[in-house]
């Protein structure tokens, strides 16, 4: 069975693996950064003997103004080499640890796209932003200050305590006493300071998935009237978040004094005895001053041990963080051996699909068969029926059992995932619009296409007469900074930008909801010739723009309940039927 410590290696292990291979690209630069740095250690740990020889010399007598200067000439030329080596190795070691922040700030970017939607159900968006921000920087600072004052602490005590046994390894044992409390006292803090820098992390993570909701859905706070409640909700994250960082803050406030007390315990140590020693002229004044001198160096090192330890901590806290977010697999993943898509005709048929979200109980689509060709599918249903669920599905965005989907007689399960996605273009219920300008919305999936082009699916897509009446036309910016569109203009964009891409099915997921009815009939009439040989599957809330569809399928509760043309719904299914009549007495009433 495995212990506590055996997994806590475990998991180290697992973390500085995902370190090793920048400590292979970035090598030399690091080499050169640690000689660098060693250099400057020993160059320091020279200085007090320098200073030594000074000090026998007046006390011998010996010193004249020349041999000062001397010395204090060697002093002088030490501190500007000091500096330039100094310069240097924060240039390679700080350097480095930019380096491998982009790079696994990258790394981390490339894998979470490849990620699909049963992730992000798991994972909201606020968490990857902090492990990519706060959990990264620990792990830079780690690999970046937490390297070099690790270094510097590990040779400036050894080579500090060499120089100082050979000149009383005596004196040397008695400085040395209190040291092993503070090995004692870091181990004990480390394992604390990990659990509650952990928990911060975590808060941390909360607080930053809350403000991004709170301003992605500001107006409907507003509109809701929930500032106050959203602010203490807010306002309590922060509270717990601050306390945790105080908890972790006292246990970093108990390390490092502690570690300063103990070198001045050294130093009083070293000053009755060494002092003793001194005035029985075991060791000579020189030697006092630069054994005084070594002991100062050690206080940095030793406090150094605490921070270095709290750095440490930190960084492989957050490194695990980010490798359990780069293990992670995507869900839907390609066969060994994909199947290559011949020329698609565009032939999908569904057999006996039952599917169940991940998280639930329930399957939102039971024992579902469909087939679907050139020409139109129309899908309609009750609210909470599967409509939307069927589209996903069909977009190839969840996986499923073998067997249940075939494209042109192929199950999907032995095609890759982007060969089934290319064919397909999805408007999916809420559309997404970056923040750039309309004509680079609609070629998102097609960004060479010409100007041409891209107003051809527009006036597909009957937007085109409203893109040129704003200022800047099709270059008009979209978003924070641009012009706000409303929802039915944002659908129709969606759907200039399904049509530009060419592809031989289209899915239409509700995506004209937004619309009004006269113009979502329009639509759909227009789409008929433009989809000549193409397959069309329409999701929709009304019947009448669906009257031309070679099929309409109707949901019930996953089910498939009935399926027929329009005209022969009309007479066989009683809610076909009733949905049909309201909407036409509304069409009436609102032409009336
Ligand atoms: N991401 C999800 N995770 C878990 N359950 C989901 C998810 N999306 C939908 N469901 C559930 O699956 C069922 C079918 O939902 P779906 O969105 O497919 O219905 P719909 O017919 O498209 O509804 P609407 O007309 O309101 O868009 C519902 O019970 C819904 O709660």
């Amino acid at each position: 069975m495995l212990t506590d410590s055996d997994r806590g290696r475990h998991r180290l292990r697992r973390a500085l693996g995902l370190l090793s291979p920048f400590f292979r690209r970035y090598g030399l630069r690091l080499t050169a950064g640690c000689l660098a740095l060693i250099t400057v250690d020993f160059i320091q740990l020279w200085i007090p003997r320098i200073i030594k020889s000074a000090v026998d010399s007046l006390q011998e007598g010996s010193a004249s103004s020349e041999s000062l200067l001397h010395h204090g000439g060697l002093i002088l030329l030490l501190s500007i080499a000091v500096a330039a080596l100094r310069f240097l190795w924060r240039y390679f070691i700080l350097g480095f640890s930019r380096y491998l922040e982009r790079d696994i700030r990258n790394s981390m970017v490339s894998h979470v796209i490849t990620l699909d939607r049963t992730f992000f159900q798991k994972r909201p968006a606020g968490e990857i932003m902090a492990l990519s921000s706060n959990d990264l920087a620990s792990v830079q600072l780690a690999c970046g200050m937490g390297l070099v004052a690790f270094t510097d602490a590990v040779v400036m005590t050894v080579a500090a305590l060499a120089f100082m046994a050979y000149i009383h390894p005596g004196l040397t044992a008695i400085a040395m006493a209190p040291m092993p409390v503070l090995a004692v006292l870091t181990r004990f803090l480390a394992a604390r300071l990990h659990h509650r820098f952990r928990r911060v992390q975590e808060l941390f993570s909360h607080l930053t998935e809350f403000t991004r909701n709170c301003l992605a859905s500001l107006r409907l706070i507003k509109a809701y009237t929930q500032e106050r409640v959203q602010l203490e909700r807010f306002d309590r994250l922060g509270r717990a978040y601050i306390r945790n960082n105080l908890k972790l803050a006292a246990i970093q406030g108990t390390l490092f004094p502690m570690s300063g007390f103990i070198g001045n315990m050294s130093l009083l140590l070293v000053l009755f005895f060494g002092g003793r020693l001194t005035i029985r002229e075991t060791i000579t004044a020189g030697d006092f001053v630069a054994f005084i001198n070594y002991l100062f160096m050690l206080t940095w090192p030793m406090m150094a041990l605490g921070w270095v330890a709290n750095l440490f901590q930190r960084g492989v806290t957050s490194l695990e963080r980010i490798r359990d977010l780069l293990e992670e697999r995507p869900a839907l993943r390609d066969p060994l051996h994909p199947v290559t898509l011949p020329v698609v005709r565009g032939q999908l048929r569904i057999r006996n699909l039952t599917f169940t979200y991940p998280g639930t109980r329930e399957p939102a689509l039971n024992e579902v068969s469909l087939e679907a060709g050139r020409g139109l599918l129309g899908i309609v249903g009750r609210t909470g029926s599967g409509k939307s669920t069927l589209c996903r599905l069909l977009a190839r965005l969840y996986p499923i059992p073998d067997g249940t989907y075939y494209v042109d007689g192929i199950d999907v399960n032995r095609l890759s995932v982007d060969a089934v996605r290319r064919q397909i273009a999805y408007v999916p219920q809420n559309v997404i619009l970056f923040s750039e300008s309309i004509a680079q919305n609609i070629a998102l999936g097609r960004p060479e296409a010409s100007r041409e082009e891209i107003e051809s699916v527009a006036r597909a897509a009957a937007i085109h007469e409203e893109i040129m009446a704003m200022e800047e036309g099709y270059d008009t910016r979209v978003g924070e900074r641009g012009v706000r569109l409303s929802g039915g203009q944002r659908q129709r964009i969606a759907l200039a930008r399904a049509l530009l891409t060419r592809r031989p099915i289209l899915i239409i997921d509700d995506g004209l909801s937004a619309v009004d009815m006269e113009t979502e009939y329009a639509i759909v009439h227009s789409l008929r010739s433009y989809l000549e040989g193409r397959t069309c599957i329409i999701v929709s809330h009304r019947v009448a723009p669906l009257s031309d569809a070679d099929e309409i399928v109707i949901l019930e509760a996953g089910r498939v309940a009935a399926r027929g043309t329009h005209r022969r719904l009309l007479e066989t299914n009683g809610f076909y039927a009733a949905i049909a009549r309201h909407q036409a007495a509304r069409r009436t009433a609102d032409g009336a």
